[in-house]
């Protein structure tokens, strides 16, 4: 019986913790929805196919990851990056916002802020090599990164859609829009639910640089020597300096924008958009 209990213990914390192994002498460790490979630069790949939604679990498996590599003091750097094909990160998953109950609703979203606040904070040097479709919550993640990388796609899109789905994107996400490309363009693009191409995203500033799709991930890992280069400690202080009036804006007020949240979310009127949103993108198979 203690045993039964125990070996539950053990497979619980090994399924929060992830594994780490050896795989062809490279270093890494995964778990269901997120590997890491921390030989050379860390490389974060989101593999929560189809789309790369964040759900709940793949959520708190990313904010784990994050936090293991944040305990690993030879990891300054790490790449943020998709495993499936086409697609960067669909952003929230649709399905954590719709036809649930005001707790779970609260629950997923303190999850969000959770995740958001990690990265968006983190002494590490974040780049992502932006390798598919990125809208909303996947943009929100790409925004966190200090240098963004894109595969010159057309078909690839960036940018903040909210309004297209009939909600609002929250004051935090608003204020790093605004800090990456300004207030004006941010502005228009949060109003229009603008997903822009990736010649777009260079020209107004959501991405840093737009390369061929082949080239995605060498320019990631450039881009990080010479990121790399700069000792950490004034690295940090000034990433510091920039980011954590817009960090402690939420962190002051966690408890409303969740109460916030939630019922917005929960509103007959909100709940129907979200779902005219979904038999779109069903009806969009044909
Ligand atoms: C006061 C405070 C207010 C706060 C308000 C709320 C703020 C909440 C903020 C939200 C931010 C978000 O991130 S919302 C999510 C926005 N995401 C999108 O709009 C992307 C929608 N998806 C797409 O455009 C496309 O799927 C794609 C371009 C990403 C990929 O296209 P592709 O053709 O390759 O794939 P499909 O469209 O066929 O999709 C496959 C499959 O996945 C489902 N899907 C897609 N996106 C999501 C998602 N975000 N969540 C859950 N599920 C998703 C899609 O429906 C298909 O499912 P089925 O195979 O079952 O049909």
């Amino acid at each position: 019986m203690a045993l039964a209990a125990a070996r539950r213990l053990l497979l619980h914390a090994g399924s929060r913790l992830g594994r780490r192994e050896a795989v062809d002498g490279a270093r890494r460790f995964a778990n269901k929805r997120v590997l890491v490979e921390t030989e050379g630069p860390a490389v974060m790949k989101l593999r929560n196919p189809p789309v790369n939604s964040l759900s709940l679990e793949c959520l708190t498996e990313f904010t784990i990851s994050l936090e293991k590599l944040e305990n690993d003091k030879s990891i300054r750097g790490v790449i943020l990056t998709s495993e499936c094909p086409g697609i960067f990160s669909a952003g929230l998953d649709l399905l954590e916002m719709y036809g649930r109950n005001p707790a779970h609703y609260a629950e997923y979203w303190k999850n969000v802020q959770e995740l958001w606040l990690r990265l968006y904070t983190s002494n590490m040097i974040l780049v992502s090599a932006i390798n598919g479709a990125s809208p909303a919550g996947g943009c929100l993640l790409a925004l966190c990164c200090d240098y963004r990388v894109m595969a010159d796609n057309p078909k690839y899109t960036i940018g903040l859609n909210e309004s297209l789905l009939g909600i609002v994107a929250p004051f935090w996400f608003k204020d790093m829009y605004v800090n990456t490309i300004g207030h004006r363009e941010a502005e228009r693009a949060l109003q229009l639910g603008t997903l822009f191409s990736p010649a777009e995203a260079l020209k107004v500033g959501v991405v840093d640089e737009v390369v061929p799709e082949d080239q995605v991930h060498s320019k990631a890992r450039s881009v990080m020597t010479k990121w790399l280069a700069i000792p950490d400690h004034s690295r940090q202080l000034t990433k510091n300096m920039m980011r954590k009036a817009t960090a402690d804006n939420l962190i002051k007020q966690r408890e409303a924008d969740i109460q916030n949240f939630t019922s917005f979310i929960s509103k007959d009127s909100i709940q129907k958009s979200l779902h005219m949103y979904l038999e779109k993108l069903k009806q969009k198979k044909g």
